[in-house]
Parts: structure tokens; C-alpha cells; sequence
């Protein structure tokens, strides 16, 4: 009785054993045959029908060990375990190596040489020496809009650091959606960089990070599914994330930065419900079944956005929001000391800084911290000493072509625009602060395509531009031709004349900054905001 039963299990377990072990089939044939379950001529017809597929084949063993009688079924029971664990310890053994190189692969994505490019010097250090202390507000969820918009702590808000927020993400079991907002340049992408490159020399986190940007996510025009999105991006996981994403979702972050850049509208109310990671759809109702927590359901989402666009994820389905405070005075003083080339440069930058009133309100977002201490590199006390020269006329069309993609809210520009507004790439990073340009090597597409090396530094040059065209009479918006760069190039020769215009603003120049400041509010989307400042 017991002999019948093999052959019976075996027969009862079919639809499993085919599903689970065809995979190893190499390993279950020698094994057999080395008990002498199967012979050679067994393996020559289980071997025959590989054109059907593995499957196949597995079917054919399990008919020839049915046929070979209750021995050879109890043998093929009796070594299963062993190809099991076997399977399973060299999976696990892989999939630790695999989730080692994603953390590599992640922290250098995450690197700093390009993003924070004053503070090379400080590479060969100890990395936390790179970032400047700075707080966050942190309230369970937000409420209003008005909410999310101002940049003080409101009351009963919890002040936090880093280190909290770092430990709410990736050390708390599932933490649902988390919202960090801040205003432009206030240092949201370099919270996600420090988050990331933590995470990565951390050798015990028991979540693996997964970190996408809207910038990113607007260049798939095409429906496609999550899965397919995610091995895409990570090559290095894809044997694995099918069984990753099925198995354990809690064990992801999922960070996804900029959502005030996404392009897509997201509806919240409408969009189809679907909860199979393979289902093909269009990008923005991904990002939706994501935040809702149909897709990967108990899996941590960090978000972050400027404050304006907050509003386009409903309050219920945020779980905590944090939003960044900005640097208050002693830490712009620390930032100026871990950015400047000695102690005395950085003491004249603060003292430069601190004279001029507005400029240091300024200094609480980060941004301005960074372009005041790069044009301040030397301790001197003029912005951008070395604008004038032989080059103005390409730093001009840089700041017409910067204009122009704000008013379009293109961020990311092709070879074509340079070439329209005559700039040279290759040029470039020797023109203006080193690096005002960088290749953008998307890598969801792998299309070469560049942005300015921050947003900010694009409102910047937008605002410039906008500026100096006014004051040399000429109008902004008509000045967005091919040829801008020679208009352009005049206006910055009068630039010395500039600057006295400015102190006694003409009726034409105020009616063109109105214009700017109203075309900044007609785009509702924020992107401007850093522009409207610059001109303030
Ligand atoms: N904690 C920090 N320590 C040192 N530098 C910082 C810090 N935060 C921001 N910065 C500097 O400010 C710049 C702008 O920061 P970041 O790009 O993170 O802002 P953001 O909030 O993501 O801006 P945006 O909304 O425009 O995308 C960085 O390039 C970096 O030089």
C-alpha cells in the first residue's frame, strides 16, 4: 500500500512538479541516474523532446518513472529535497550578489562628483562631511494645501534631522506613502542622493531601495508594465524581480523624485484599478495604482515635489509629510565652510553674504548657497566676476535657450536646441562655472540629451537674460530666435550700463518684469518660481 502510493503522489502532484522542477531537470536526471532510477536510454527520450521546451521534457520523465514502476518514483521523492535546497541556497546565494551589485550600481547613479561639483575637494574624505546639516518638519499627513506651501515648522510639528527620517524609510517595517516637499533648490534630489548612498554602505538594511525620477518617467511614451519598467532600469535584478516584487513587496522603498516635474496628469479617482505588476499600462496610471497600494501592496513610497504641485496626490493617501525648513544662519555658515577653499574665504563669503539683506534670506535654500558660494569661490565680493570676455555671446544664448525651455518647461535640451541658439557643447563646460551644462545619460532610454546642472542655475540664467534684454531695450520674448546670441552678446557688453539702469528702473523695465512676474504665475506649475525670485 504504501509502495502504490509514490506513483500516486507523483501522479497527483504533476501540475506542481512540471510548474516547480522543469528548471531543473539537468540536476534531477543525473541524480536519477546516478540511483539507477532512470537508464540511458530514459534520458536519451527525456532529452528528445527538449524541442517542446523544458516542460515538456519533465512531463516525458514523469510518464517514464510512471512506467518504470513504484522503485524509481519512491528514488525521484527521495532526491527531490535535495534539488530543492540546492536550487534554493544557490538562488539565495545569487540574489544576495545581485542585491550587492544594486547597491553599487545605485550609489554611483547617486554619486556626487557631478551634483555637488564645488565640493570635489571633499571627496576623499569622509562623506558626511560633503552635506550641510538640515532640518525637516514632519506632521502625520498634511490637510490643506496652505499647508504644504510655507516654509516654517507649523505647530505640532515634529522638527526632525536626517537621521529620523532616514530611520522612518528604511529601518520601520512598511511605512506606506512619505511626502517630502520643499521649495526650489531647497534640496530635496540631495536628501534622495545622501538617503541612497547610506543606504548603500549600510551592509544590514533589510530593505532594498528602488529610486526613480519624474524626469525620467516623462521620456516613456509607450504603455508598458511595472515589471517591465523596473528590469529596464535595473538590467542587473531581472532574473529575480518577478519573484521579488511577488513575494515580498514591503521589503522595497521606492523612491520616485520630482513629482512637480511629471508631465502626466495623474487621476486619481478614475484611473483603472489593477494590481498585476505584468499588466501593460500608460506610465501615469503605474505611478497611480502604485501611490493608491494596488501594485506592490505594502511597499514604503518616498515622493517628493516642490510644494505647488503636493496637491496632485490626495492628503488621505499620504502617510507622513515632511517638509524641508531650508539652511537656517549657522548652518549656511557651516555650508560656507565645508564649500570654500580655506577658513578666510569662507568667512568673507558670509560676511558678503550677510551685508546684502536679501541675499541672505535668500541663503536659506540651498541652491543660493551653492551658486553665491561658486561665484564667490575666491571670498571676492562681486557675483560672477569673470562674465564679461570673449564668451558672453554663448553665456548669452545659454541664458536665452534656459528662458525659452522654462517658458516650455523643458528642462532637458537635444543637440538641435544647442545648435539653434549656436552653442557648443563641447564648449560649454569651460564657458560658464565649469560645468553649466552635463549629458544627461537617461537611463531608461540611453538618448543623449543635456540640462543645465541644476534648475536652478537655469532660472538663474533665464532671469539674466531676461533682465539684460529689458534693459537694453529689447523684448525677451521676441529675442528667442537663432540669432539671440549677438543681441544677447551686446546686452551683456552694456552690462556695467545695466546695472546703473537697474537702480533706477525705467517704466519700460518695470512693465517687463510685471510681464515676467505674471507669466510665472500663470504657470501654475511652479516651475518658475526660482526665476520670479531672481528677477525680485
Ligand atoms: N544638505 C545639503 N548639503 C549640501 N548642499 C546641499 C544640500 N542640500 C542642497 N544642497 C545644494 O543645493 C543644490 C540644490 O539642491 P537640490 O537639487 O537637492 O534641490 P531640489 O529641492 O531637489 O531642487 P528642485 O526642486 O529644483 O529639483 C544642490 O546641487 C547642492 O549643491
Amino acid at each position: 500500500m504504501a509502495d502504490e502510493s509514490c506513483s500516486t503522489e507523483i501522479q497527483q502532484r504533476r501540475v506542481e512538479l512540471v510548474g516547480n522542477y522543469s528548471k531543473h531537470l539537468t540536476h534531477l536526471l543525473d541524480l536519477l541516474f546516478n540511483v539507477g532510477a532512470v537508464t540511458e536510454e530514459d534520458l536519451s527520450l527525456v532529452r528528445g523532446s527538449a524541442v517542446r521546451g523544458e516542460r515538456e521534457c519533465m512531463r516525458v520523465l514523469l510518464d517514464v518513472l510512471n512506467g518504470r514502476g513504484e522503485e524509481a518514483c519512491r528514488a525521484f521523492l527521495y532526491v527531490l529535497p535535495s534539488v530543492q535546497d540546492k536550487t534554493a541556497k544557490l538562488g539565495q546565494a545569487n540574489r544576495q550578489e545581485h542585491l550587492k551589485k544594486h547597491k553599487d550600481i545605485l550609489a554611483r547613479q547617486h554619486g556626487l562628483v557631478d551634483y555637488l561639483s564645488i565640493r570635489r575637494h571633499c571627496l576623499g574624505h569622509d562623506e558626511t562631511g560633503c552635506w550641510t546639516d538640515i532640518t525637516f518638519s514632519r506632521q502625520a499627513g498634511y490637510a490643506s494645501p496652505s499647508q504644504c506651501r510655507h516654509e516654517s515648522a507649523g505647530v505640532g510639528d515634529e522638527i526632525c534631522i536626517f537621521k529620523d527620517v532616514y530611520e522612518n524609510l528604511l529601518c520601520s517595517p512598511a511605512s506606506g506613502v512619505n511626502m517630502l516637499s520643499g521649495d526650489a533648490g531647497s534640496g530635496k534630489t540631495t536628501f534622495v542622493r545622501r538617503l541612497v548612498r547610506e543606504w548603500a554602505a549600510e551592509t544590514n538594511s533589510s530593505k532594498t531601495v528602488l529610486s526613480l525620477s519624474f524626469r525620467e518617467l516623462n521620456l516613456i511614451t509607450q504603455e508598458q508594465s511595472l515589471q517591465d519598467l523596473l528590469s529596464d532600469h535595473y538590467i542587473h535584478l531581472k532574473p529575480f524581480l518577478p519573484e521579488l516584487l511577488n513575494s515580498n513587496p514591503a521589503q522595497f522603498l521606492l523612491i520616485l523624485d520630482g513629482l512637480d516635474e511629471f508631465c502626466y496628469p495623474l487621476n486619481f479617482e478614475h484611473t483603472p484599478k489593477c494590481s498585476d505588476p505584468e499588466r501593460v499600462q500608460p506610465i501615469q496610471s503605474i505611478v497611480v495604482n502604485l501611490i493608491k497600494g494596488n501594485l506592490l501592496p505594502g511597499v514604503s513610497i518616498f515622493l517628493t515635489s516642490r510644494p505647488h504641485a503636493v496637491t496632485k496626490v490626495p492628503p488621505v493617501l499620504v502617510s507622513q509629510f515632511y517638509s524641508l525648513l531650508g539652511f537656517s544662519v549657522a548652518q549656511q555658515k557651516q555650508y560656507f565652510e565645508q564649500n570654500c577653499s580655506s577658513p578666510e574665504a569662507a568667512e568673507a563669503v558670509l560676511a558678503s553674504v550677510s551685508s546684502h539683506k536679501p541675499l541672505l534670506l535668500m541663503c536659506h535654500i540651498p541652491a543660493f548657497c551653492w551658486i553665491v558660494s561658486t561665484a564667490l569661490h575666491d571670498g571676492g565680493s562681486c557675483l560672477f566676476p569673470d562674465t564679461a570676455g570673449a564668451n558672453s555671446g554663448e553665456k548669452g544664448s545659454l541664458g536665452a535657450m534656459a528662458f525659452k525651455g522654462l517658458l516650455e518647461r523643458r528642462f532637458i535640451f537635444e543637440s538641435s536646441d544647442l545648435n539653434s541658439f549656436n552653442l557648443d557643447s563641447a564648449n560649454l563646460s569651460q564657458v560658464f562655472l565649469s560645468e553649466i551644462l552635463k549629458e544627461d545619460r537617461a537611463s531608461l532610454t540611453f538618448e543623449k540629451g543635456f540640462h543645465f546642472i541644476h534648475t536652478s542655475m537655469q532660472e538663474f540664467l533665464a532671469a539674466l537674460y531676461y533682465v539684460l534684454q529689458s534693459l537694453s531695450g529689447s523684448d525677451p520674448f521676441s529675442g528667442l530666435k537663432p540669432s539671440t546670441g549677438c543681441s544677447i552678446q551686446n546686452a551683456l557688453k552694456q552690462m556695467a550700463s545695466a546695472v546703473n539702469k537697474f537702480n533706477t528702473p525705467q517704466r519700460l523695465f518695470r512693465r517687463r518684469i510685471k510681464k515676467a512676474l505674471r507669466c510665472g504665475e500663470r504657470h501654475q506649475s511652479g516651475h518658475m518660481d526660482l526665476f520670479a525670485r531672481y528677477l525680485l
